[in-house]
């Protein structure tokens, strides 16, 4: 750019793809020539050279060429910003990417963490400046949130923020402790809980809640009960305080449970919440202003294997907003602008405001040399920037554009339409909602009036001041008041790579986004001689007194504008659909109608004709032009209607539900089921007597189990079972599902599963499903062709059960199976999910089943699980006592080597005929046999 920016050349380009207007190099000018005329007199030359003075229509291009935008984005991201659509993951799958990450994926945790934090920090410094919210603390736990914690503290410090932290369960982790180590050497204090104030608000203005990420469970221990709870009463200290701190919660809101969120309603509230790599389930529940979404890490694979939707990162952005802003009142919008004095000798007009633009180049601005061009007066001529012959001009022509150019987003929106005068009450009630000081300000500038200087007009900005310091109601100079444009036409540009911009146009009066489709108005122009044109074109308008809604609406909050991309390549930019500008309240349909409405309503040639007499030769032209882009728009729309058609008549995708409909549900009683669904069965073939098992097909494992202590106890990565759950012990039942599975079993041969009884099943209530979790030595299996899937009857609610065996999975051969909820069974029921489960299955079998047991406190199985190694046997296939009238068959579907079960607990299966129909009863060792129980009866074969 800058070998360019000299004193010879000079070009102003207006690009056919772009309306921003670029400047590349500037003539050769008269040092004489004011920086205006200079400005003003190249921007004439392009516009009436050789383009013409209609340049802007001639030029447009309503369709950028098409971008395959999956060059800039993980090809397999979908692009989601629907909240509604947004994948929300269980503890379970959570820990289980988290895995992969770490493990396949060759990530360390350290590289996740660093990136996982600086997300975070960043997302923190996007809503939360650091002139207001300087104080941060890091409040962080024993985990990996923890860890996130004293990153995020770290790259608040270097991003001007004076962060505390306060960490008290150190992990002793060269990792942790190398955290540690870097936030000392930055001076960064560590506070113990004691050292905190009651009222965390007294001395912190944001409060990261690192405590606990996804594999919290239970209630928080001390001492981070004690923090929670003065997180969870910050609100109410501060209504009597200062302004309240804010809580910025990474991946879960600490206390909250990681599926059901805030069950109790006591929780923390945070402001804000930074999920990482996909919202966990709570995040549903989640009710602050900002939810972003971090840890920029999460590759394609994972994104196919979890069916994620998640909203795309714009540009080189590490963290992106989940759902909407929050409301603003734009009217309230101010900045109050800091700028160093004026000085007039910075300001060269040769070759152009050079200073001035090298401080922007300096400054890092995005594209510094793109300008707006605005609407033309009556000559034609561009407008200048200064307001009296703003207003001016339009007396003379209301046709006005509006230009909302998003830096950092990649976006600009552009209206244009006819402009009128808002009533005076109006004006009237807006001057007064300003601050005092703008108020006097508007008195004590003229605007466009010479002053004797700068001075002069803070006298009289003082004086003014003392004039109404009693608070007396400053009266609105009759010169000052608002215009109202009424839009006609919208154009929605996104910035792509190589200038292939995409834009998207509304024409006409039917804008279909809420808040667009009013009148947009501005205010403080001086109107004082202002008289606008009144076109025919629009009589209504006028007639109507220019009344269109609340002018304050807030439109630029209907859009989630996410990009925020660097560079003028726009690399990265989400891809632009009409959908993002559309009201959430539009259904398709209506979308459809308008499309429609629209064709049909179009501006015919002889109204333009009829309403342009009255305007001048250069309008008229305008209009022609407006003309012949109105027909390519309605190519454009009828071309889009086709498509719109085409999507409304596909199938809607597939999408994975979270809750269990009522029509899955099937509410049968246990004796209905005994009745109509168990007879049906077809009779087992043989009874297989399993124990705890898992499959061994390698020394390796064998070995450790034989040799070393077989660890009892709960994985990281296991559902937490350390909840307070009553547990529900109860008969289960199965109604068998006979149609042929969905299932495709990886192995030609395999030979499905199908549970028959649950004889006791252990209910582990969640607020929307249910987890089974088998109690294998209490479950008759049978081994049954082809039928892969079940529904488990459990108080009412119906549960699909996966049943599947061999899969050609290397570590694994054994005979599995999953239970899960239909939803989950839903989600997972393809192959490879099936084969994954069950790698997660084996390792959760069956030490943590052990744990699980126990904990749910069954006396019983408390006991039993409480085992030791040497409580463990392996036993050769052959050696498994059999019980039951078909034993032979069972070598043949048991495919093992090995089991291995609990040496004391063996179950027995006997059956018997009666009657033509087979009973089988299930007995165990040193328990009483109950046959009445523990009694199913089938159709005998
Ligand atoms: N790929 C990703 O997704 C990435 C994830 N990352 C981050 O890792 C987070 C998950 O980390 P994590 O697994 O270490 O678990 P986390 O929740 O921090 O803490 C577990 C600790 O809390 C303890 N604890 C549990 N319950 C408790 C209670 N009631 N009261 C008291 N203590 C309790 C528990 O103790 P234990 O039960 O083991 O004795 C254990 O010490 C995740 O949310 C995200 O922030 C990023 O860093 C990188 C990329
Ligand atoms: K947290």
């Amino acid at each position: 750019m800058l070998p360019l920016f000299g004193k010879t050349k000079a070009m102003i380009l207006t690009y056919s793809s772009s309306f921003i207007t670029h400047l590349l190099a500037l003539p050769p000018a008269s040092t004489s020539t004011s920086t205006r005329a200079v400005t003003s007199s190249l921007l004439h030359r392009s516009l009436q050279g050789s383009f013409g003075p209609i340049l802007r229509y001639k030029l447009r291009s309503y369709c950028s060429a098409p971008v395959n935008r999956g060059e800039f984005m993980a090809s397999n991201i979908k692009v989601v910003q629907n909240p509604d659509s947004i994948s929300y993951l269980n503890q379970r799958e959570a820990a289980e990417i988290d895995e992969i990450l770490m493990g396949p994926l060759g990530f360390s945790v350290d590289q996740l963490m660093e990136l996982a934090g600086l997300s975070v920090a960043t997302a923190i410094a996007e809503v939360y400046n650091v002139k207001d919210y300087n104080r941060v603390l890091a409040i962080c736990g024993p985990g990996n949130n923890g860890g996130d914690g004293l990153v995020v503290a770290r790259h608040l410090y270097h991003f001007g923020y004076k962060p505390s932290v306060c960490y008290p369960k150190r992990t002793a982790k060269p990792l942790y402790t190398g955290l540690v180590t870097q936030l000392e050497s930055l001076g960064i204090p560590f506070l113990s809980v004691d050292d905190l104030p009651m009222n965390l608000s007294e001395d912190f203005n944001i409060l990261v809640d690192a405590m606990f990420g996804f594999s919290f469970y239970g209630t928080p221990r001390p001492p981070f009960d004690d923090l929670i709870e003065r997180l969870v009463n910050l609100q109410s200290y501060n209504e009597i305080n200062k302004k309240p701190s804010v809580i910025a919660s990474i991946d879960i809101p600490s206390g909250w449970h990681v599926e059901q969120g805030d069950t109790s309603g006591d929780g923390i509230k945070p402001d804000m919440l930074v999920s990482l790599t996909a919202p966990k389930q709570c995040a549903k529940n989640f009710s602050g202003s900002h939810h972003f979404l971090g840890g920029r890490f999460v590759p394609p694979s994972i994104v196919d294997k979890f069916k994620l939707e998640l909203p795309s990162y714009p540009g080189s952005s590490m963290c992106v907003r989940i759902g909407k802003a929050p409301q603003v009142d734009i009217s309230s919008m101010r900045e109050n602008y800091i700028s160093p004095e004026f000085k007039e000798d910075e300001v060269d007009p040769d070759p152009f405001i050079q200073k001035w633009f090298d401080d922007a180049m300096a400054a890092g601005l995005k594209e510094p040399n793109a300008m707006a061009l605005c609407t033309a007066g009556k000559d034609g001529k561009p407008y200048t920037n200064y307001g009296s012959r703003k207003a001016k001009d339009l007396s003379e022509n209301c046709y006005a554009s509006l230009l909302f150019y998003w830096d950092g987003l990649n976006r600009q929106v552009r209206i244009e339409g006819c402009v009128a005068k808002v009533s005076e009450e109006e004006s009237q009630h807006y001057f007064h909602s300003r601050p005092t000081g703008s108020q006097i300000g508007a008195i004590a500038s003229k605007q466009s009036t010479v002053i004797p200087g700068r001075d002069f007009l803070h006298q009289q900005y003082k004086d003014l001041e003392a004039k109404f310091s009693d608070g007396a109601s400053i009266p609105k100079p009759n010169y000052w008041g608002g215009y109202r444009l009424k839009p006609e036409f919208f154009e929605f540009w996104q910035g792509q790579t190589s200038r292939l911009h995409d834009r998207y146009d509304i024409a006409n009066s039917l804008v279909t986004l809420r808040g667009m489709n009013q009148d947009i108005w501005w205010m403080n122009e001086n109107h004082e001689s202002n008289h606008y044109c009144n076109n025919s074109y629009d009589d209504e308008f006028y007639d109507n007194g220019c009344d269109y809604g609340d002018p304050y609406e807030s439109y630029e909050n209907d859009w989630q504008w996410t990009d925020n991309s660097a560079q003028n390549q726009y690399q990265g930019s989400s891809s632009f659909s009409e959908n993002q500008v559309r009201s959430d309240e539009y259904s398709f349909d209506d979308k459809l109608d308008q499309i429609l409405d629209m064709i049909e309503e179009s501006p015919n040639f002889s109204e333009i004709q009829e309403s342009s007499e009255e305007c001048n030769n250069n309008m008229w032209k305008q209009m022609m032009e407006m003309q012949e882009d109105n027909s390519k728009r309605i190519l454009i729309m009828q071309r889009k209607l086709e498509e719109l058609m085409e999507q409304l008549t596909q199938p809607p995708p597939e999408t994975r539900s979270d809750t269990m409909h009522e029509n899955e549900v099937s509410f049968l009683s246990s004796d209905e089921l005994y009745d109509t669904k168990m007879h049906k069965l077809t009779p087992p073939e043989l009874e297989v007597v399993v124990e705890d098992y898992v499959s061994l097909n390698d020394k390796k494992t064998e070995k450790r189990l034989e040799n070393e202590d077989v660890e009892i106890g709960l994985e990281r990565n296991q559902i937490n079972l350390n909840e307070p759950i009553t547990p529900k012990v109860g008969e289960g039942l199965v109604e068998v599902n006979t149609t042929s599975s969905p299932t495709t079993l990886s192995k030609p041969d395999a030979q499905p599963f199908i549970v028959t009884d649950f004889k006791r099943l252990v209910m582990y209530k969640k607020v929307k499903d249910f987890i089974i979790r088998p109690f294998l030595e209490s479950i008759n299996v049978q081994v049954s062709s082809h039928k892969s899937v079940a529904h488990v009857i459990f108080e009412n609610q119906k549960l699909k059960v996966i049943l599947f065996s061999a899969t050609n999975d290397p570590p694994i051969v054994g005979d599995l199976f999953v239970i899960n909820t239909i939803d989950d069974y839903v989600y997972e029921h393809t192959a490879n999910m099936l084969s994954d489960t069950t790698r997660k299955l084996e390792n959760c079998l069956p030490c943590n089943r052990s744990r699980m047991l126990n904990k749910f406190g069954s006396p019983r199985v408390m006991k039993k699980t409480q085992k030791k190694k040497q409580d463990f046997t392996f036993i050769r296939r052959s050696k498994v006592k059999w019980r039951g009238c078909k034993k032979h068959r069972a070598r043949k579907y048991w495919r093992n080597d090995y089991g291995w079960r609990l040496k004391k607990t063996i179950w027995y299966f006997y059956g018997s005929h009666k009657a033509g129909r087979l009973e089988l009863y299930k007995v165990e060792e040193g328990i009483p046999f109950d046959p009445g129980g523990s009694q199913i009866t089938f159709d005998s074969p």
